[in-house]
């Protein structure tokens, strides 16, 4: 088996080839991609780096396919973003390793690529800009590289605000569907009885105040994506509506007995835990596995802090372009501080952040941000979010007394039974304490 190497570190060209070589690979090292095509017909894979001196890997390789050569592609950077990930994945690449990568990482992306058939996809090139240097969103963008070669259906998974929105963007914007209409389906914002209506569209007459034929989202979408944020808020009959949607791609607008097509691609998007909702029976199971196809989770951005400074860099850049002010960046100090937060509101969270720096500073740099209010009460918040999210609709009318008598109940179990101790903790009087009790059992 023959590979080639092509990367301009000689560091990096010497590493590669000792490990393969010790693997029993002939092994092509290459510092620039000059002479590359004369090995081509005789080698089995292209270790191809993205960031060469004067030129890019992915144009490299995007001419090498455009005169016909099939060869499987690995390549290596150090620069993990959105673009260039995306771009390889598209052009067939087998995988993109990320500087620094071990042996092992090494050997397995070779194995996995000389077992692979590449498929070309011409090259597109976008206005979106999506951040992202660290290992976690160069895995989504890995993924998203996936997305964008076929249609299946893709659920995006995370907390709101880490930018899922963005992420069915980047994937509707290069696929083959990019030139036809990207259209949102934000769920919870329609009231349910709506719901139908809003996806399917009616004929006229089909209820009161239907006087005009009108389109649903699933037929604005043809051709193109239809994005259905918030699918977890769905309630369980509507879920069976969209199921059959999902299954045969085709619909009755309401009204209607004829049928109609839909040509679109499906991306699903929620914050909450699908698995979960499917185990305690809120969520459809079918519908579950219909729209999770491929999986996409997107990181809370806690969990990505080196995002967060080129996030600012991109957000200050932003701002000032829309605001009309000349920030030049951030001071260390204001920057530390957003690396100890937590991000409850994940990447919105952070825009809006600096968004309102940017415009008290207006010039110079930023000195500092406004959060430690949101931080104080974020564990509180959460807590209640959580408990909100576990609670099903129809246990909602109990729900405050269950809440005060399970808190009660706890702390007198925390200090032993004893009330006055509670009361007093509570602020209320030992007879309070008691008739509560009584009132709420
Ligand atoms: N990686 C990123 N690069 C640039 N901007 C981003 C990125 N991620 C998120 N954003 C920005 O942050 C904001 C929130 O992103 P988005 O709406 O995609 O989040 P979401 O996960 O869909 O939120 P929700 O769960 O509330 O629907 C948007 O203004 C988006 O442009």
């Amino acid at each position: 088996m023959r590979v080639i190497v092509v990367d301009d570190d000689f560091g990096v060209l010497h590493s590669i080839k000792r490990v393969l070589s010790s693997k029993g690979f002939e092994v092509v090292a290459l510092q620039s991609p000059e002479g590359l095509e004369e090995y081509l017909p005789e080698s089995n894979l292209l270790l191809m780096d993205i960031r060469l001196e004067g030129e890019r890997g992915t144009d490299v390789v995007e001419k090498l396919r455009a005169k016909g050569f099939n060869i499987p592609v690995i390549f290596i950077t150090a620069y993990a973003d959105a673009d260039a990930v995306v771009n390889a994945s598209r052009l067939g690449a087998v995988d993109v390793l990320k500087k620094p990568f071990s042996s092992q990482e090494l050997l397995q992306a070779v194995k996995n690529a000389l077992e692979f058939v590449p498929k070309l996809e011409p090259s597109y090139s976008r206005e979106l800009k999506v951040i992202g240097s660290s290992r976690a969103m160069f895995e989504v963008f890995k993924k998203v590289g996936l997305a964008c070669q076929n249609d299946l259906n893709v659920l995006i998974t995370g907390e709101t605000g880490v930018g899922k929105e963005v992420v069915a963007k980047l994937i509707h914007e290069n696929s083959p569907r990019r030139e036809g209409p990207f259209v949102i389906l934000h769920c919870p914002a329609i009231p349910w009885d709506l719901f139908e209506a809003e996806l399917f569209g009616y004929v006229k007459g089909a209820f009161t105040g239907a006087l005009v034929d009108k389109k649903g989202k699933a037929k604005l979408a043809e051709g193109g994506t239809l994005f259905l944020d918030e699918i977890g808020d769905l309630p369980y009959k509507l879920q069976a509506k969209l199921l059959a949607f999902v299954e045969r791609k085709s619909f009755f607008p309401l009204g209607s007995s004829k049928e109609e097509k839909a040509n679109v691609r499906l991306i699903f998007a929620t914050n909450r835990d699908l698995k979960k909702m499917v185990e305690e029976g809120k969520f459809r199971e079918d519908l579950y596995h219909r729209i999770s196809q491929l999986e996409i989770h997107v990181p809370p951005l806690r969990e990505r802090k080196e995002d967060i400074k080129p996030l600012v860099e991109y957000f200050v850049a932003l701002a000032n372009a829309e605001l009309g002010t000349s920030v030049e960046g951030v001071e260390e100090q204001a920057l530390r501080k957003l690396m100890d937060y937590s991000f409850p509101g994940n990447v919105r969270e952070l825009k809006n952040l600096v968004y309102k720096a940017v415009l008290e500073t207006r010039f110079g740099r930023i000195k500092d941000f406004a959060l430690q209010e949101e931080k104080k009460h974020s564990s509180f918040e959460k807590a209640l979010e959580l408990l909100l999210d576990a609670v099903p609709e129809e246990e909602l009318p109990n729900l405050l007394e269950r809440v005060e008598l399970y808190l009660i109940k706890k702390l007198l179990e925390r200090y032993s039974g004893n009330k006055s101790k509670v009361a007093s903790l509570l602020g209320i009087s030992r007879n309070t304490l008691e008739s509560r009790l009584r009132n709420l059992k």
